[in-house]
């Protein structure tokens, strides 16, 4: 059986810090990535044949754990009648139909290949649409590498300690604006000087990329309102909270609507993929209707349809993001009893299937300060002592925990007893 190091080893060879997105490496945490080979249910398989139960759910989109029998099938199935066409094909118009009807501020819908293509793409709509160039992005909130996004950005990027990005040339870095998330008299304050040059905000509803913090109320609200006032294009980033923290996603449990989504993750359940949509009087600017220019060789490809589509169609069943959200409450709740238990001062925030886990003495995280000042250095004891113990967390101290409808009762004690063992030894 090869040795992790040997892999690692292996590829680093080839491959920039051995990993193809920088937060698989365990910089965040110390140590060497983990490789694993297999996954079912909650529970993913090393290489070196050992058990974990899965808290990163491939980054957000596995909301049916791994290797979901439906989705697998789809996925065969479709395989089977070829991989793409490059042509239309009956699968996108039912993706569409059935996106625009859960989501109904999409009224129409672009896919693409991932989240980033699709805030690049929602970006260009919006400066096409509006005739501007500034737009208006939270720091921590992490939209993917778009160079104009990679600006004060979260996930890896923060992690990394380069939450700015070098080769951002200066002049288009220059077109983004960066407040305060949650900072709603920041935002009223910049459009007043500023509200007829703002092509539109980009935010992510609930940050997910700043590990898991909720809109404070009237934060969400007031984005709408100085869009609305100042002709601005208001674009909710679901890629992370897209059918995931509610059917409808962050816009339809806290009651925003936005011009623009992006979405990714869940809606390709387990493929690359990503989308974008919204007003229909905004979407008709996209190139072959209007001038602006936006083009992928394997967009809507049919075996990311099918697996998209039978995701969708399982967590339509009634009351399955309340069963979610229940257990991540049940988790959190679990986790910070614990952490009181053994004298460790822990936060969560919970949000449908998103957890994050906070080592800090303040009772509610809800701002990007009080994150990257929490306890990173016992975050990172607190990771190691559960991976020993059976247990993946992100191996990066800013992004969510996932949870799935395959973890169970089973996974849920399991977890909490390697808490409790590893808070003793941090206690
Ligand atoms: N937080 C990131 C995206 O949502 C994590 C995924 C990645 O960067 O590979």
């Amino acid at each position: 059986m090869p040795h992790t190091h040997e892999l690692f080893e292996a590829a680093s060879r080839h491959i920039p810090g051995g990993v193809n997105s920088p937060v698989r490496a365990f910089k965040g945490v110390g140590g060497e990535p983990m490789f694993f080979k297999r996954g079912e249910g909650a529970r993913m398989i090393s290489e070196s044949d050992r058990s974990y139960i899965d808290y990163v759910g491939s980054w957000g989109p596995l909301i049916l754990g791994h290797a979901n029998p439906k989705v697998v099938r789809a996925v065969q199935e479709t395989a089977a009648q070829g991989l793409s066409f490059g042509t239309p094909t009956v699968l996108e118009t039912r993706m569409a139909d059935k996106v625009c009807d859960l989501v109904p501020s999409m009224e129409m819908i672009r896919m693409v290949n991932s989240g980033t293509e699709a805030t690049m793409s929602a970006i260009r709509l919006a400066r096409g649409y509006t005739g501007r160039d500034k737009i208006v992005k939270f720091e921590g909130n992490f939209h993917g590498h778009v160079d104009s996004l990679l600006v004060k950005a979260g996930s890896g990027a923060l992690t990394f300690g380069s939450p700015s990005s070098p080769g951002v040339p200066a002049s288009l870095a220059e077109h983004t604006l960066t407040l305060t998330y949650n900072d709603a008299d920041g935002v009223r304050e910049l459009f007043e000087h500023m509200g007829g040059q703002i092509a539109g905000i980009i935010v992510e509803p609930v940050a997910g990329n700043m590990n898991c913090v909720p809109p404070e109320p009237g934060f969400l609200e007031t984005l709408r309102e100085v869009c609305d006032a100042h002709g601005s294009v208001l674009i909710f980033d679901e890629v992370m909270t897209g059918f995931r923290v509610a059917l409808g996603g962050a816009q339809q449990r806290y009651g925003t609507t936005p011009d623009l989504t992006c979405l990714g993750k869940v809606v390709g359940g387990g493929m690359p993929v990503g989308a974008f949509g919204g007003r229909r009087a905004i979407m008709e600017q996209l190139s072959p209707l209007g001038p602006v220019y936006q083009a992928g060789t394997l967009a809507g490809n049919p075996v990311t349809m099918a697996a998209g589509l039978a995701t969708l169609e399982q967590i339509e069943e009634p009351g399955f993001h309340e069963r979610l959200e229940n257990r991540a409450r049940e988790l959190a709740e679990g986790l910070e009893e614990r952490a009181r238990a053994h004298g460790i001062a822990m936060t969560t925030n919970v949000v449908g299937g998103m957890l994050g886990i906070f080592f800090t003495e303040d009772e509610q995280v809800t701002r990007y300060h009080q994150v990257v000042n929490s306890n990173l250095d016992r975050f990172r004891l607190f990771f190691h002592g559960m991976l020993n113990r059976g247990i993946y967390l992100a191996p990066a101290p800013f992004e969510a925990c996932f949870l799935s409808s395959a973890h169970g009762d089973a996974e849920i004690r399991e977890t909490l007893e390697a808490a409790d063992a590893t808070l003793a030894e941090l206690g």
